[in-house]
């Protein structure tokens, strides 16, 4: 783990050694300033030569000021350092995530990544400038300063000692117990965040229910769940740190009194006596400063296990080796035996068989549930089949790039996730560099012109979250203008299930006839217009395909699509 952790400092080598350096610059200076006073008192006050006075004092004044320039580095850079490793893996953590296939989405929660990528980060980044530098300068300080100690008067020296063990024992235990506080806190705080996020997207149904109080309880309890684990870790944080206080605060008087008698017993001269009170503070500082760091490391550390859980969780849907870039694509596409499940303990399709030609217009009809939707999703590979294969154009969709195969896929969704922004920018989401005269014809093709030109700031009218200020049929209406703009040869429309009006549901019938020209289309359908216009309907239920062919076939066959018409009529 610490290993990996280091590897994060490779790329800012430099930065990290000037740092590092200054740092021991700055302690080295540490470690002479109370020499100096000690031979100040000794050597150069009873010399009453005040030339040299002058000239010492000048001496460690220019040192002073070199050592606060040092200090000035090792904050700012050392922090720049910190922030630099955080940014990278903050980086790399998002594109992880973005390579994840749709199993990762349906067991994570939103709010668990959103912690991960933001707070646990944040104490990461400070372990980054803290950690191997604190540590390194602690132990050569507080190394350094002993040994000047003991030079100085050993049996003094050997008073000091004694506390060490007390300490490293309250260090150990105290980090061992705080590591697991704060993982936990991570974890409560993540649940926390999970809630939110719940709550604030799910806002229009939780005041439609009028459920506020019970999802302030609901958070309530989550947020309680937090203070619980975080007050734990601070609790054993504090016990540590007094524990710490009290030891260190005990030596220095430990230290006054031992050295007034030897002072009195002529063992020890006034400038030695001093220059070790300076050293017994020189040698604290460490201390202090790994109390802190016993506070950020197993923070921090907490935070890099999560990251290297995501990190470590490899996605499951992934280009083989030697896979083809696949492009205009004629739409051929063709089921061999396919299966598949969400879990492995429940097939949701088995032996699908299907062949669907280039140009056609599929329709998959069936009771809900019977897997429509899934069928779908298995062609821009959101999943990979576990039996069987699909090939387009004859070639195994496993052996081509992802990349290149969705770039042939163009997806309209029954929910419509828009972005938020401007309308320009969310049609010209189906082709990132549009020009403004592609997304006026895809705008236009999409039967969208009159709504916008409708607007006093037409395409650069700000949508609001998720779309929020357009109707369901608006909304539609940009998916399909992007898909204009994407032009893919294979299309899949999950049709909008909720009701549109009369004229807003021709309106996109016929846009959507217009972009399915020349294209292989697989509607998911729940309308009867398009059940009508495709040139075959699929009807699937939970054992498979159970019927094939066109509208009248369908009827005349008077099976389950037969009976499907008659409700949908009879309503
Ligand atoms: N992400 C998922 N994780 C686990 N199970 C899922 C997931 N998506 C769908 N399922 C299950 O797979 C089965 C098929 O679902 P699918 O959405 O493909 O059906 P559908 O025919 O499209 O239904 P509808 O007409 O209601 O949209 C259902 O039993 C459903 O509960």
């Amino acid at each position: 783990m610490l290993r990996r952790f280091y590897s994060y400092y490779i790329p800012h080598k430099k930065l990290f050694i000037i740092d590092f350096s200054s740092a021991i610059i700055v302690a080295l200076l540490e470690l002479a300033f109370p020499l100096a006073v000690q031979w100040f008192i000794d050597s150069l006050l009873p010399s009453e030569d005040w030339g040299a006075i002058v000239s010492v004092s000048i001496g460690l004044l220019l040192l002073y000021i070199i050592s606060t320039f040092l200090q000035f580095i090792v904050n700012y850079w050392g922090h720049k350092l910190g922030i630099n490793i955080e940014t990278d893996m903050r980086r790399q953590l998002f594109q992880h995530v973005q390579k994840q296939s749709f199993k990762f989405f349906d067991n994570t929660k939103t709010g668990n990544i959103m912690s991960r990528v933001t707070n646990d980060l944040m104490d990461i980044g400070e372990l980054a400038h803290h950690g191997p530098e604190d540590l390194f300068i602690s132990i050569m300080t507080f190394l350094g300063a002993f040994w000047i100690m003991f030079a100085i008067n050993a049996k003094l020296a050997l008073v000091a000692l004694v506390i060490l063990p007390f300490l490293g024992w309250l260090i150990v235990v105290s980090n061992m117990k705080m590591n697991r506080a704060w993982k936990n806190m991570y974890t409560e705080i993540a649940d926390v965040n999970s809630r939110v996020e719940d709550s604030v997207s799910g806002v229009r149904v939780v005041q439609s229910f009028t459920n506020e109080h019970f999802e302030n309880n609901r958070f309530q309890a989550n947020n309680q769940k937090f203070r619980k684990a975080k007050l734990a870790g601070y609790k054993v944080m504090s016990f540590s740190l007094s524990g710490i206080y009290m030891m260190t605060r005990f030596v220095t008087l430990a230290v006054l009194v031992v050295g007034a008698w030897l002072s009195y017993t002529g063992q020890l001269s006034y400038g030695e006596l001093v220059g070790f009170v300076l050293y017994i503070n020189v040698l604290f500082k460490p201390i202090d400063k790994i109390s802190a760091l016993m506070e950020l490391y197993p923070k921090g550390m907490a935070g890099f296990k999560r990251f290297t859980e995501l990190m470590d969780m490899d996605p499951d849907v992934v280009d083989v080796k030697d896979a083809v870039e696949v492009s205009s694509l004629r739409g051929d596409i063709k089921f061999e035996g396919v299966s598949f499940g969400y879990d492995e303990h429940k097939r949701v399709l088995e032996g699908i068989d299907l062949t669907i030609s280039s140009g056609e217009t599929i329709a998959f009809v069936g009771p809900s549930g019977a897997g429509k939707t899934t069928i779908c999703s298995l062609i821009p590979r959101f999943y990979d089949v576990e039996g069987g294969s699909i090939k387009i154009d004859g070639i195994d969709i496993r052996n081509m790039t992802k990349h290149s195969l969705r770039s042939q896929i163009g997806i309209v969704q029954q929910d419509v996730f828009l972005f938020t922004g401007t309308l320009r920018e969310n049609i010209a989401y189906g082709k990132l560099h549009a020009t403004q005269e592609e997304i006026e014809a895809a705008a236009k093709r999409a039967h969208l012109e009159s709504f916008i030109e409708s607007l006093p700031f037409g395409y650069d009218t700000q949508i609001g979250e998720r779309g929020l200020k357009l109707s369901g049929g608006q909304k539609q209406r940009i998916a399909i203008a992007r898909m204009f703009l994407k032009n893919p040869p294979i299309l899949i429309l999950d049709e909008a299930t909720s009701a549109l009006d009369t004229e807003t549901e021709l309106i996109i019938q016929k846009a959507l006839t217009e972009l399915s020209k020349n294209r292989t289309t697989l509607v998911i359908a729940h309308r009867l217009a398009t059940i009508r216009n495709a040139d075959r309907i699929v009807v699937v239920t939970e054992n498979g395909i159970a019927e094939e062919g066109n509208h009248d076939e369908l009827i005349e066959q008077d099976g389950i699509f037969a009976n499907l018409h008659r409700v949908q009529y009879q309503r």
